[in-house]
């Protein structure tokens, strides 16, 4: 009964000034109570169903929310409210879209603790972690709302006093469609550009995490959007299909697999219609023997541990150059081993349960085919029991660390999306860019040295969207994000994505007399 749901005015409080009952609300207690669709400025129970799902709270293994999953009806309605109000916001000023999204990002900063509550309860992060991605989310909302006001066209000089100029408009309804990883910081990442570009959206996140996308919704509104301008719609592939293939989509923005980008890309192409695919990765962390071992291996952490792994981004193919593997492997083993697992709202856990009880196993099944590929588990890749009995249905396992490893394993070619680090030794820089190049995958990739000019050379020979020098997984909103080859294409954060949301119109304009040829 609390987080945005009745009690908003309440929640906005710091938690430090929160009733005690409710500063203490603990895991094991939220339900979701209210509808979990969004549109014409509201929660609404959607019009018609494609079925029903559940949600759950990874910590516990309880059921949190049972929704509706949206048919072609509410689609549609989602669809036409969200074209109705472009047509307000898209004649307003960048000025007056950036006041709009400025306040939006003041809402979330106020209300983050509330947020990355609910993130924690519904994702299974711990809430240290989900605090980071609220701020990376109103960072998103500052950095557009900055924007908004300078997008701007150019003008060409043409013969005989004639001229040309450019203008930047918006593309119409755009779709965003969530995974489950970073729920509030994925809608946050597509609509903040989405909407300073003039645009209104319709989001669906993945039905594993519904929640949390309302409260964006909800900010949106009481910073003064148009009602209408962002809505929500909730269901699996069925509502996502309805969504691509809607005649008045202009664009569909897609974070997820790559065997579901593809379908997404197939549908667009139906109807010509652009996408950005932020799709998933097995990156390189590329570890010489000049580095600093204690930022290498503090590296490798943020490489593979962040969300229990679950990280699209995560360089899980760790190649360490061989006179130093021993004492990396050592300390990281080390580390690993002291990782606080648990529930994930207390301040000190730093790793709480993966996604869902499926995913928990398919994770375990990776481990397993490792060992009988010839890996050896250096620590963890089990299940973890919590000492806390509410937390015994949660879905938690140690992480795992794995040496012995050669790269036409499965753990080394396919992307795991757990708490799970390969590590592989190597001999030269050369060896090293063609190992770490073999995949189809792009995201990202790291390198850790102490050589700064073999730093930039290695980094300009990687194929990979997302280069990280002397440090990994940090997000700094004003730089471009995401893939090379199957890990997607388009871009999110930084001035480029802006490209991925408007359309350039070019006007020709003659100051002379037509010169005819008929
Ligand atoms: N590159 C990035 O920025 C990024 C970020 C986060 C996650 N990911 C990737 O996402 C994957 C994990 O997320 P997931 O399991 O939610 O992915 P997924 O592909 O199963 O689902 C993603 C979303 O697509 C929807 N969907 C599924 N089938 C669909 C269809 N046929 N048509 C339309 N929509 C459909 C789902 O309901 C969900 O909302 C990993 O591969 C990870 O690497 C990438
Ligand atoms: C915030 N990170 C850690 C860079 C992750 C971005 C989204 C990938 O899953």
């Amino acid at each position: 009964m609390l987080l945005g749901y009745g009690l908003a005015a309440l929640a906005r409080l710091p938690r430090s000034l929160w009733p005690a009952s409710l500063a203490a609300m603990s895991t094991g207690t939220f339900v979701v109570s209210q509808p979990l669709n969004y549109r014409g400025g509201a929660r609404v129970d959607p019009a018609d169903s494609s079925g029903t799902e559940k949600a759950f709270e990874p910590a516990t293994g309880r059921v949190i929310a049972t929704f509706t999953c949206s048919g072609e009806k509410e689609v549609n309605l989602a669809v036409q409210d969200a074209k109705a109000a472009f047509k307000i916001w898209s004649q307003k000023s960048g000025m007056e879209r950036c006041r709009i999204l400025l306040e939006a990002a003041r809402i979330i900063r106020e209300r983050k603790d509330e947020i990355a509550t609910m993130e924690t309860i519904n994702n299974g992060k711990s809430i240290f972690e989900a605090r980071w991605d609220i701020d990376t989310s109103w960072q998103c909302l500052e950095y557009y709302a900055g924007l908004a006001g300078s997008m701007a066209g150019e003008y060409i000089q043409l013969p005989g006093g004639s001229f040309g100029y450019t203008r930047r408009e918006p593309l119409g309804v755009c779709v965003g469609i969530g995974a489950w990883n970073y729920p509030f910081q994925i809608a946050c990442w597509k609509s903040a550009p989405a909407l300073a570009c003039g645009n209104a959206m319709v989001f669906k996140p993945s039905p594993f995490t519904p929640a949390s996308v309302l409260l964006l919704a909800e900010i949106y509104t009481e910073a003064g959007v148009p009602p209408g301008l962002f809505n929500v719609v909730q269901g699996g592939a069925a509502t996502g299909q309805l969504l691509c293939q809607h005649p008045d989509v202009a664009k569909v923005s897609f974070t997820g697999s790559v065997p579901t980008g593809m379908k997404i890309m197939e549908m667009a192409a139906k109807g010509i219609k652009p996408v950005t695919l932020e799709l998933g990765g097995k990156s390189p962390l590329i570890i010489f023997s000049d580095c600093d071992l204690e930022n290498v291996v503090k590296g490798a952490m943020m490489a593979n541990f962040l969300t229990q792994g679950e990280v699209c981004c995560n360089g899980t193919r760790v190649f360490v150059q061989r006179e130093i593997l021993d004492e990396f492997t050592r300390e990281v083993v080390k580390r690993t081993q002291k990782i606080k697992i648990g529930d994930p709202l207390l301040e000190d856990t730093r790793m709480g349960p993966l996604i869902n009880r499926p995913h928990l196993e398919r994770v375990l099944g990776f481990v397993k085919l490792a060992k009988e590929q010839g890996a050896k588990v250096l620590c963890g890749g089990d299940i973890h029991v919590p000492e806390d009995p509410k937390l015994k249905d949660g879905y938690y396992m140690r992480p795992c660390v794995l040496t012995n490893c050669r790269d036409d394993m499965t753990c080394v070619k396919e992307e795991i999306f757990g708490p799970v680090m390969s590590i592989l030794p190597f001999d030269t820089e050369a060896e090293v860019l063609e190992r770490a190049n073999d995949t189809s995958f792009g995201l990202a990739a790291g390198v850790f040295t102490r050589d700064i000019q073999r730093a930039h050379r290695v980094v300009a020979k990687l194929q990979a969207g997302m280069c990280f020098i002397n440090n990994y997984n940090v997000s700094p909103v004003e730089l471009p994000f995401g893939g090379y080859k199957k890990s997607g294409f388009g871009r999110e954060n930084g001035r480029v994505a802006i490209e991925y949301y408007s359309q350039l119109k070019t006007v020709c304009v003659e100051m002379g007399d037509v010169e005819s040829v008929f």
